[in-house]
């Protein structure tokens, strides 16, 4: 059907046209504002009335890469102007989708009008802004920011005055401009709805856009919470309104010990046993903060705690729920981290190279490679705890807590709690919820109990029950709680003798006994004494932001020849207030504790007369030390045999 009101408004807009062209005024009444505005700004832009028309056509290779651009664009556009073409199809019209800058990208109409629109360049590569062609539907809907008919006389250039075209602006979802559709034809054969149906093509060129967008982020948003929830450490399950099973992410599946696929549209219940906890959550919609529970799964129990929240839906109804796993284990992790219970030394780190703590280190690394419970024998500050963190760090544990509980330190009747945990109400005073013992707390790691001769005869049954059986029952509970806990046991008693006086159980002393480290005495240690010297001093120096002092010689023979009975504590220390008494650069004698240099006294006074035997007895110490324990080196030297010098040593008590 013709538009017979814009046929009959036709003559006038001609009219008015005509004189606009050459005046630069609207006249008549059937200029439309929004025309006038466009002749406005072609007459300023001195657009060529008569003969202009598009003339920069791209080439084919160029237009391509503004096709990519809107490549989504076209996708989504390209059937919906087809379905468009197709109400129209043998009308003579042409449809054209154009980016925001005028540039047609893609065309399609009935051939006759195709082979019209070329003599225009009104096809891909063509730019029909305003400023190119002056008025036309693509140019002035973008100027306009609206849909538009501009039809005969109202184009702006003459050679345009034959087409009657329709054209309106698409829009993404922020309302910015990204495109322009049109549907033009020959006057006359233009319809009333035209603009109407183009009008309703954008709305779905847009609302596709917006959907296909929506579906990107969702898309992504999905791949992003995946993502979080396949790396995170918790064990995470969701749940609907029924109990089912929703989802359950691989950590959950490696703490249960199941796939997945095993678990997801079953009953929790099935999976988990029965939980009150996450019952109340579905019941009465509130969150679970942290409980600890104990699931029970094929005979295997794991300990954790547990968080529920409720899903809810946009009218707040609780249709599910989110359920994280956190086996104790973990938790303990970043409990022992908080508490800095670090096993630092590592072999590398162990001071020594004389033949008994090499001898010593050699042991040492066997144990490490054994699962076996250690014994570690030697005096105070030999460096029990050094050995006991070494093992830990260079054994399969490394990675799991190292915890050191001191037997002697702790108050006798917290012993029990301290080391197996206590539930909830076992005593007055007990933490609300109960609390894991070190035992626990050590799950999967290393737990060092030094001093052991110093536990109280009534544990040790305690303590012998829980290495045998492998598991430990929280005072105040009745639940065994398994653990996998690698115990390495230090004592500076002669648990022999402990025994003897009936101090130390027998029993307990064989389960420990498996694997025994004897750590030498410093005393012993001939040549370690520099190294001590040097590597404290150093440690030292830069703790105090000191120079590190020269050692006189003096001051080495007198650390060499005291028997220091504090071990390698005992030479830290001397060291630390040695090295603050230093004034210059120079560590004499004088810097050192009092008591060292009477000892020192001793050894000095050439004057004084020793008995044969002291004399005897210094010599074979000296020599010793020279020849760093080698017996037939000492021997040699002294000029007995080596048998001799056995009973000699043994006879002063001189050990190797
Ligand atoms: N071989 C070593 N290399 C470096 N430092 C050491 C070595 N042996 C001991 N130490 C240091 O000596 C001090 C005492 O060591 P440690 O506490 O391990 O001794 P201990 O035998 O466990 O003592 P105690 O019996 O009193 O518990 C620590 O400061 C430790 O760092």
């Amino acid at each position: 059907m013709l538009d017979r009101a814009s046929s009959s408004g036709k003559l006038s807009i001609k009219q008015a046209w005509n004189r606009f062209v050459l005046s630069g005024k609207i006249e008549g009444v059937y200029v439309r504002d929004v025309i006038a505005d466009s002749w406005l700004r072609c007459y300023n832009a001195e657009v060529n009335h008569r003969d202009g028309y598009c003339q920069d056509l791209l080439p084919k290779e160029k237009i391509q890469q503004y096709i990519e651009e809107k490549k989504q664009l076209i996708e989504i556009a390209r059937p919906i102007m087809r379905t468009l073409f197709k109400c129209v199809e043998g009308s003579s019209f042409v449809v054209v989708l154009a980016n925001e800058k005028g540039l047609i990208l893609e065309s399609m109409g009935d051939p006759d009008i195709l082979a019209m629109t070329k003599t225009i360049n009104f096809l891909p590569g063509g730019n029909w802004l305003e400023e190119c062609v002056g008025t036309n539907a693509i140019g002035t809907a973008l100027v306009s920011d609206s849909p538009i008919r501009v039809s005969g006389a109202e184009h702006y250039c003459s050679k345009h005055h034959i087409w009657a075209c329709s054209a309106a602006p698409i829009h993404d979802s922020f309302g910015n401009i990204i495109g322009c559709l049109d549907m033009s034809c020959l006057v006359g054969r233009e319809h009333s709805k035209d603009l109407g149906m183009v009008v309703a093509a954008v709305r779905a060129i847009e609302n596709q856009l917006h959907k296909e967008e929506t579906q990107g982020q969702l898309f992504a948003a999905h791949k992003h919470l995946t993502t979080v929830l396949n790396t995170i450490s918790e064990g995470i399950m969701s749940i609907d309104k029924d109990f089912m099973i929703t989802h359950v992410n691989p950590a959950l599946s490696k703490i249960i010990g199941m796939l997945s696929s095993h678990m997801i549209g079953k009953q929790v219940s099935s999976i988990i046993g029965d939980c009150y906890h996450i019952k109340r959550v579905l019941e009465t919609g509130e969150s679970c903060l942290e409980e600890e529970v104990t699931i029970d799964i094929f005979n295997r129990q794991i300990h954790c705690t547990l968080k529920a929240s409720p899903i809810r839906d946009k009218s707040m109804q609780v249709v599910g729920a989110v359920i994280t796993f956190r086996e104790i284990k973990q938790v303990h992790q970043i409990v022992n981290k908080m508490a800095a219970t670090q096993a630092r030394f590592r072999f590398r780190d162990i001071v020594g190279k004389s033949d008994k703590i090499q001898e010593t280190i050699r042991k040492a690394k066997v144990a490490a490679k054994s699962p076996s419970t250690v014994l570690l024998l030697g005096e105070s500050g030999t460096g029990k705890e050094v050995f006991a963190q070494t093992i830990h760090n260079s054994s399969e544990r490394r990675d799991a807590p190292f915890i050191a509980v001191n037997c002697a330190a702790m108050p006798r009747e917290l012993i029990q709690s301290e080391l197996f945990g206590y539930c909830d109400g076992a005593f007055t005073g007990a933490k609300r919820g109960g609390r894991p013992g070190k035992f626990e707390l050590a799950d999967g790691g290393t737990l060092l109990l030094d001093e052991i001769g110093d536990m109280p005869i009534d544990m040790q049954v305690n303590l012998l029950r829980v290495l045998q059986e492998k598991n430990v029952v929280r005072v105040g509970g009745d639940k065994p709680i398994p653990i996998d806990v690698r115990v390495i046991a230090a004592t500076n008693k002669n648990l022999s003798l402990e025994i003897e006086k009936g101090i130390f159980r027998k029993d307990l002393f064989y389960r420990l006994n498996v694997v025994t480290i004897n750590i030498p005495p410093l005393k012993e240690r001939y040549g370690d004494i520099e190294l001590f010297v040097e590597y404290f001093l150093q440690k030292m120096a830069l703790k105090l932001g000191k120079e590190i002092p020269e050692v006189h010689p003096q001051v080495m023979d007198i650390l060499n020849n005291y028997h220091w009975p504090g071990n390698v504590r005992e030479l830290e220390n001397v060291l630390e207030y040695a090295i603050n008494m230093v004034e210059g650069n120079s560590m004499t004698k004088e810097c050192l504790p009092h008591y060292l240099n009477k000892a020192e006294i001793k050894i000095e006074k050439e004057d004084e007369l020793f008995t044969l035997a002291e004399l005897e007895c210094n010599a074979i110490k000296k020599a010793l030390k020279k020849f760093d324990g080698n017996i037939t080196q000492v021997a040699q030297s002294l000029g007995i045999a080596r048998n001799t010098l056995y009973e000699k040593m043994k006879k002063y008590k001189i050990k190797k």
